[in-house]
């Protein structure tokens, strides 16, 4: 859970920055421990009982507002303060491990990773590796070019250009490749870069007059990782510069892998002679992931912080957010912190609620499974059952149902929806227009219609919130 109080505590300072002076925050904000959430209440550890009092004079009402932003109904904050020892042990990122028995607390360390591996990790994200990357239709060419790169640097593709939108996972498989092998060859020399911070580092090489430094930096790794090459467009100096890097590293068959919202081709003012270099290798996209590939990075993301949430919610969050992973992300950190600030259980009621102020409820989108699944559920039969070729009235009304709630709920055109049922679209178009007819005239499906719709569209009448 460290992880996500992390987020709430994030977010709380954001929001008590915008609101107290510079100085103010960093007298009495910057020294301020995160404990966690416990029962509800944000537990904040503080240097003294003077700054305690303080705080519960001055500031409770600003944190209280701003666990409100959050999603609080009933926000809680207490404070503790922190014995001089404890405040120390707290305060490393990466906690060390326990202690042996008759070990002295300042002599803990972990074993020293040679130096270069030491340094390759510093610029790459611990948590972007293979193993937390959720392989998709979306990204599965990518993630094997990805994978064969970094099983042969400098032979399988060169340079291995991968694209897409925003918050994608472009990154996190470069820093993918990174890691894999720091830790297989931890001699050779990785280097992440943005496009932005090499030509700052080219400006400032320049102006300091350290080419010669700055040339040795870049021409000596084996694994340049640059990202968001299009902003090379229009920038002539720093594309100058980065051609002969380009060379000088592909030359000595060391691996090259950039990364753009766009391909090659659509990076206006970019030298021709770049980007035939960049089409030199393997150019390959990342898409937006479906809806199953969301759930799956949800379930992973919720397990590697050790949060039990049900499927049900996640699949809710997956229908929310669509296309950018990031915010995916994003929309699970906010539920729990949500469910974990008003000390409430995960339920699809709770996620609405928590994502009803950043997505409008009728954004929620319903998808064909689910007006399947809850069709099956409403008529007491197993979904196949419904898919399936029976001919029974029994069977067919909950088909036609479904069939007309896909169709009035979903974007779907008859032919998907066929394609779903294994029928042709004349059988939808058939059941949709039978329904239509019977509404209105027939209660008992009357009355199932307008149930199965409030469900799948209104979540929050499932449950009520505590
Ligand atoms: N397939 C995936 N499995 C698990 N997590 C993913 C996957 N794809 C993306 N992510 C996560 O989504 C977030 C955004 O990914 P990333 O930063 O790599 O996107 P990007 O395409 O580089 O975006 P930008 O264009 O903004 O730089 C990261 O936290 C990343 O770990």
């Amino acid at each position: 859970m460290r992880l996500i109080t992390q987020e709430i505590w994030a977010d709380v300072l954001g929001y008590v920055r915008k609101n107290i002076s510079e100085v103010e925050y960093h007298t009495w904000f910057a020294p301020v421990k995160n404990l966690g959430v416990q029962d509800g209440s944000l537990v904040l550890g503080v240097r003294n009982s003077f700054a305690q009092e303080w705080f519960r004079k001055h500031y409770l009402e600003l944190l209280e507002d701003a666990l409100r932003s959050l999603g609080a109904q009933n926000p809680q904050v207490s404070f503790q303060v922190l014995p001089a020892v404890q405040e120390a042990m707290i305060l490393p990122q990466d906690p060390p491990p326990a202690p042996t028995l008759g070990q002295p607390l300042g002599q803990i360390s972990r074993p020293a990773p040679p130096a270069v591996a030491a340094e390759n990790r510093k610029s790459l994200n611990p948590k972007y590796t293979f193993e937390n990357f959720v392989v998709g239709p979306n990204n599965n060419l990518a993630h094997a070019a990805a994978l064969a790169v970094a099983e042969s640097p400098g032979k399988a593709y060169n340079p291995l250009f991968i694209y897409g939108d925003v918050g994608l996972g472009k990154t996190h498989l470069m820093h993918a490749v990174g890691h894999y092998m720091t830790e297989r060859y931890p001699e050779k020399r990785v280097e992440y870069v943005s496009t932005e911070s090499f030509t700052n580092d080219l400006i400032n090489a320049i102006r300091d007059d350290k080419m010669t430094q700055f040339r040795n930096r870049y021409r000596s790794v084996d694994l340049l990782l640059v990202d968001d090459i299009q902003f090379l467009g229009g920038k002539e100096r720093t594309q100058e510069e980065f051609f002969h890097t380009f060379n000088a590293l592909y030359e000595n068959h060391k691996q090259i892998i950039l990364s753009s919202d766009r391909p090659p081709k659509d990076i206006e003012t970019l030298a021709g002679r770049l980007r035939s270099r960049f089409e030199w290798g393997l150019i390959t996209d990342i898409q937006s992931p479906e809806f199953e590939t969301r759930v799956a990075i949800l379930k992973m993301n919720a397990e590697h912080n050790r949060i039990d949430i049900p499927q049900e919610v996640l699949e809710l969050i997956a229908r929310q957010v669509t296309s950018n992973i990031r915010e995916l992300e994003g929309a699970l950190m906010r539920v729990v912190a949500f469910a974990s600030l008003n000390n409430v259980p995960f339920s699809r009621a709770v996620a609405a609620k928590a994502l009803s102020n950043v997505f409008a409820p009728q954004e929620v989108k319903v998808e064909m499974m689910d007006v399947l699944r809850s069709t099956a559920a409403h008529f007491n039969m197993p979904p196949d059952v419904i898919r399936g070729s029976g001919r029974v009235r029994e069977v067919v009304v909950p088909r036609q149902v479904a069939m007309y709630l896909i169709r009035e709920l979903t974007s779907h055109s008859l032919p998907e929806i066929g394609q779903f049922f294994g029928r042709d679209h004349s059988t939808v178009m058939h059941a949709v227009s039978k329904v239509t007819e019977q509404l209105g005239k027939d209660p008992e499906l009357t009355a199932s219609v307008d149930a199965l719709r409030r469900h799948l569209q209104n979540v929050e009448d499932e449950e009520n919130l505590a």
